[in-house]
This record gives structure tokens, C-alpha cells and sequence, in this order.
């Protein structure tokens, strides 16, 4: 079967120095939810940047390749990458507030959304809103007038609405509290499970991960270390693996 995303041997650089990935390589199957996780600066983002075609000198992707469905997208040009974005692998960042037109109604920009998609667009706004469990009027808002959470669950919306195939969602909770945390995962689960996509789950905490994903890559400077269900982190031969898996377990006994 094709995978949905397979990366192999991704290196990238910043000028001579050591690279700041080093030979990652990971598989998603269509519809499969992946945790990505490690300690801060371990090269997260970086490897969600290149796979959204977002990295800028002087970073610079100096190896090895990414396929979606098959295809390699590592030498797309910028209007070909604009194509894939969003219609193919569409991205969630922390800071939802860049991903949203300040001046622009909620309405406006699923609105635009839904269009881009090729969709009737008043009925499948309203349902998107209604799949991550936003009230309908929050459509007539501005997003300063949204909470992180809900800017979260617009993404998630219009995540719903484009139907891509791969969803990367980079540490999309980090800085909410515990039951708007909850709120965005299960807008994301409805996601996913509505559309189907494969959903590459960014984070340094492997409590959010398990509410996502079965099966975690865990990073450390820059390379992939482990491979595995989160059930199995505590037997890792890798470190930082079982680091994370017990920090996660000493969490759970505080609660
Ligand atoms: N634009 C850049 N130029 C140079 N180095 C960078 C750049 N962006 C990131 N790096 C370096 O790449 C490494 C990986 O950074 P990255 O942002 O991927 O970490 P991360 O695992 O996502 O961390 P966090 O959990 O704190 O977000 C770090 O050493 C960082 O300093």
C-alpha cells in the first residue's frame, strides 16, 4: 500500500555546522495518527517545516526525501508547495493567531476555505463548526475575539473542511489549560476520524500524544531514537524515550 508520508534519510543544515536533523525517517499510513515527541530543540519543528515546505535560509533540507501518496515534494517549487498546503498536508501550529486573517470574520475565512475546497460553503461551515464543537455564532467573530482554544478548533475546521490527507498539528495545546486541551484533541480526533487523514501529532508531552496517537517517534538531537506504541516507551532501549515515558507516568500519579 502507498503511505500517506514516508520520509527517508531527511537531513537539514544551517551553514557547515553539524546538521540540525540528521537522517530522519518515519512512515504514516493513510488515516494513521503518529506522535512526534522529544525534549525542546530536538528538531520537531524543523522536521514539520521541511515537510510543509516551510523551511528558509539558512536552514536547508541537504538530504534524503519526502513522499505523499508516493510522490516526491522535496523539489516542488513555491506555487506548486502553495497547491500541497492545505489541499494535501495541512499544518496546526501552536500560535493559532498567525494562522488566522486578523481582519477577517470567522464566517469569511471558512467561507473562503470551503471554496478553495470546492464545496457549498454555508452548510459545511456550519457542520465543521458543529464537528469541533463551536457554536454557530463564533462564525460572526473577529480572532481577537477568540480564546487560544478556539482559534485552535477554527484550524481544526478548516482542517475539516479541506479534507487533506496528512494533518501536522505542532504542539497545538501547548499553553492551554487542561479542558481546553481536551476540547482541541477532541476536535482533532473528529477530524481525523471524519476525513480520514493521517495525523502527525507534535509534542513534548506524551499525556496530549496518547489522547491522539498509538505509536510515537521520539527525537533527540536531531535524530529519531524510537519507533513505538506509547505502551511500550518504558522498555526503550533509547533514553530519552523512557525519560518521557516516565515523566509522563509521574504526571499522571501527581493528578
Ligand atoms: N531558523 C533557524 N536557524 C538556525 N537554527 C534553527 C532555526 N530554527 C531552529 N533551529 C535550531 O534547530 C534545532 C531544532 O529546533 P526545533 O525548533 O525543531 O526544536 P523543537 O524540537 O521543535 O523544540 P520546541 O519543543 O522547543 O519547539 C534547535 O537547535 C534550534 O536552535
Amino acid at each position: 500500500m502507498v503511505k500517506a508520508l514516508s520520509v527517508k534519510d531527511l537531513t537539514i543544515t544551517c551553514g557547515v555546522a553539524r546538521p540540525l536533523l540528521d537522517r530522519v525517517g518515519f512512515d504514516l499510513a493513510p488515516g494513521e495518527r503518529v506522535g512526534l515527541v522529544g525534549a525542546s530543540g530536538c528538531g520537531k519543528s524543523l522536521t514539520a517545516g521541511a515537510l510543509c515546505g516551510l523551511l528558509r535560509p539558512p536552514l536547508r533540507v541537504s538530504g534524503g526525501s519526502v513522499r505523499l501518496d508516493g510522490r516526491e515534494v522535496l523539489d516542488l517549487s513555491a506555487a506548486s508547495w502553495r497547491r500541497v498546503r492545505g489541499e494535501r498536508i495541512f499544518q496546526i501550529f501552536q500560535s493559532p493567531g498567525t494562522a488566522l486573517t486578523p481582519g477577517r470574520r470567522i464566517r469569511t475565512q471558512l467561507t473562503e476555505t470551503a471554496r478553495l475546497a470546492g464545496v457549498e460553503a454555508k452548510a459545511t461551515v456550519a457542520a465543521a463548526l458543529d464537528a469541533v464543537a463551536l457554536e454557530r455564532r463564533v462564525a460572526e467573530f473577529f480572532p481577537y475575539q477568540l480564546s487560544g482554544g478556539m482559534k485552535q478548533r477554527v484550524l481544526i475546521a478548516m482542517a475539516l473542511i479541506l479534507r487533506p490527507r496528512i494533518l501536522i498539528a505542532d504542539e497545538p495545546t501547548t499553553g492551554l489549560d487542561v479542558l481546553t486541551e481536551r476540547e482541541v484533541l477532541a476536535a482533532l480526533n473528529t477530524m481525523a476520524d471524519e476525513t480520514g487523514a493521517a495525523v502527525l501529532f507534535i509534542s513534548h508531552d506524551l499525556r496530549a500524544v496518547q489522547e491522539v496517537a498509538g505509536r510515537v517517534l521520539v527525537m533527540e538531537h536531531g535524530r529519531l531514537v524510537e519507533n513505538a506504541s506509547v505502551s511500550n516507551l518504558s522498555l526503550s532501549p533509547a533514553r530519552a524515550a523512557r525519560q518521557l515515558a516516565e515523566a509522563a507516568h509521574a504526571l499522571q500519579g501527581a493528578c
